[in-house]
């Protein structure tokens, strides 16, 4: 368990995700995707759903941070929200499981502390990672026994709208004593670099290096962007 935490201190982890209505979904292109980020120096993958991991395994070895976003009626928690998904993703093995473990109800009624309390009876050894959006939720996640937190979340819970995830991962790191990761919306290297002097374990970058559209989009804005300063000189 020391191991892994030790070869992705202050190390890239590259998330290589694509959703249903994205266009690179698939399991092929997320492996190669990881096979890119292995070949530029990244030490981790974050993944979602089995098929991608097992596709990923083919061609890297690097250490999987496995996630099933899976969506149960209109409950807004859906990174690895039950027990099913932990089940799925302990059975392919992966390093390190990641779930939501924000302050919101989950499916079936669980709250995170007594859902995690059954994960952690049921996985004694499994290596957790907590997504989370605030302190509170951090010091929470730590309480509850999780192995690592992370600001994934940041941003993306009703209320954290426009938090800034630095300035939230700085107050995370001086609250708890677990290995913290930043991740959520760190789409720079500087920003990557940033995240580490806070003192972050480890950065996971996603859509900056593999969501191609999202990365055309942030040029057509800025151009769009400078069209209309020049408009306005
Ligand atoms: C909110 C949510 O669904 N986050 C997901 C979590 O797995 C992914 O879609 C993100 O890409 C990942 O967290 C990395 O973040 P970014 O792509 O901003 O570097």
């Amino acid at each position: 368990m020391l191991d892994i935490l030790q070869v992705l201190h202050k190390q890239l982890i590259v998330s290589c995700q694509a959703l249903k209505d994205e266009p690179l979904y698939d399991s092929y292109i997320m492996s190669k995707m990881a096979l890119a980020a292995t070949y530029g120096g990244a030490k981790g993958i974050r993944a979602n759903t089995v098929q991608d991991i097992q596709a990923i395994k083919k061609e890297t070895v690097l250490p999987i941070i496995g996630i099933i976003k899976r969506n149960y009626s209109t409950c807004a928690v859906f990174i690895t929200p039950t027990m099913q998904e932990i089940d799925e993703l302990y059975e392919e093995g992966v390093e390190i499981i990641a779930l939501d473990a924000t302050n919101r109800p989950r499916p079936f009624e669980d709250s995170f502390i007594p859902f995690f309390k059954k994960v952690r009876a049921k996985y004694p050894t499994q290596l957790f990672m907590a997504d989370t959006s605030t302190v509170e939720e951090a010091i929470m996640a730590e309480k509850a026994g999780v192995d690592i937190v992370a600001t994934t979340l940041v941003g993306y819970t009703p209320y954290t709208k426009n938090h800034d995830p630095l300035q939230v991962l700085q107050k995370v790191v001086q609250a708890v004593r677990i290995p913290v990761i930043a991740e959520g919306n760190i789409d720079t290297p500087e920003k990557a670099q940033e995240a580490i002097k806070i003192g972050a374990h480890a950065v996971v970058v996603g859509g900056a290096i593999t969501r191609p559209q999202q990365i055309t989009e942030k040029f057509v804005q800025q151009l769009f962007k400078k069209f209309e300063d020049e408009v306005t000189i």
